[in-house]
């Protein structure tokens, strides 16, 4: 497997200066931030691992109505999906592995910790808050593609399989195209 597709951690933050880069107090406007897109979302780091000693990242995910998210799962990194506006339709495995499905709407919650399969699907064009394991929040702009334009109103980004499957090895989880959800 290769990885000349991704951004070489080894040479620091891609957007060296957006972030703080350590742990110090800041603020940040809407729009900025670290963006990328991933096919038709787009994804912006608040708050990385390199502001929390790796404990979590914060992301904002902007995303068209009828986008769906592969299902994969997450050896190490929990998730959580706070809905800002919009509705998601969340899919997951639960603890006794049931499929379960659930519809977001602004105000609502999920949790998805390591080891669950999931997925989503945008059902009404949606803004989403992310709280996630340190570290995990620059698979976004390795499978994805850094943007400086903070809006959804740009071409899509779709990566070929190689790419996601780099980005999967180097984040530590895996996609599972063979697996279903009822009503999807
Ligand atoms: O699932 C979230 O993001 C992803 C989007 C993709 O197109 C592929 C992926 O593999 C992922 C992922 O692994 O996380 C996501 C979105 C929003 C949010 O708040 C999250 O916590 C996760």
């Amino acid at each position: 497997m290769s990885f000349e597709y991704l951004i070489d951690p080894a040479k620091g933050p891609q957007w060296t200066g957006r972030l703080p880069g350590a742990p110090k107090p800041y603020v940040l406007r809407r729009g900025e931030g670290e963006t990328a897109m991933l096919f038709g979302d787009l994804f912006t780091v608040l708050l990385s691992g390199d502001e929390t000693e790796n404990q979590f990242g914060i992301i904002t995910a902007d995303s068209p109505a009828g986008d769906v998210i592969p299902t994969h799962s997450h050896n190490e990194t929990h998730e959580t999906f706070y809905v800002i506006e919009g509705k998601v339709r969340l899919f997951f495995e639960d603890e006794e592995g049931q499929k379960q499905s659930s519809l977001l709407a602004p105000g609502d919650f999920g949790f998805v910790p390591a080891g669950f399969a999931h997925a989503y699907q945008i059902v009404e064009d949606a803004r989403m808050m992310g709280t996630l394991s340190g570290g995990f929040e620059r698979f976004f702009q390795h499978m994805g593609t850094p943007t400086d334009h903070a809006t959804t109103d740009q071409p899509p980004f779709i990566p070929d399989f190689p790419r996601m499957q780099a980005a999967a090895q180097q984040h530590n989880m895996q996609f599972l195209p063979d697996y279903t959800w009822p009503n999807a």
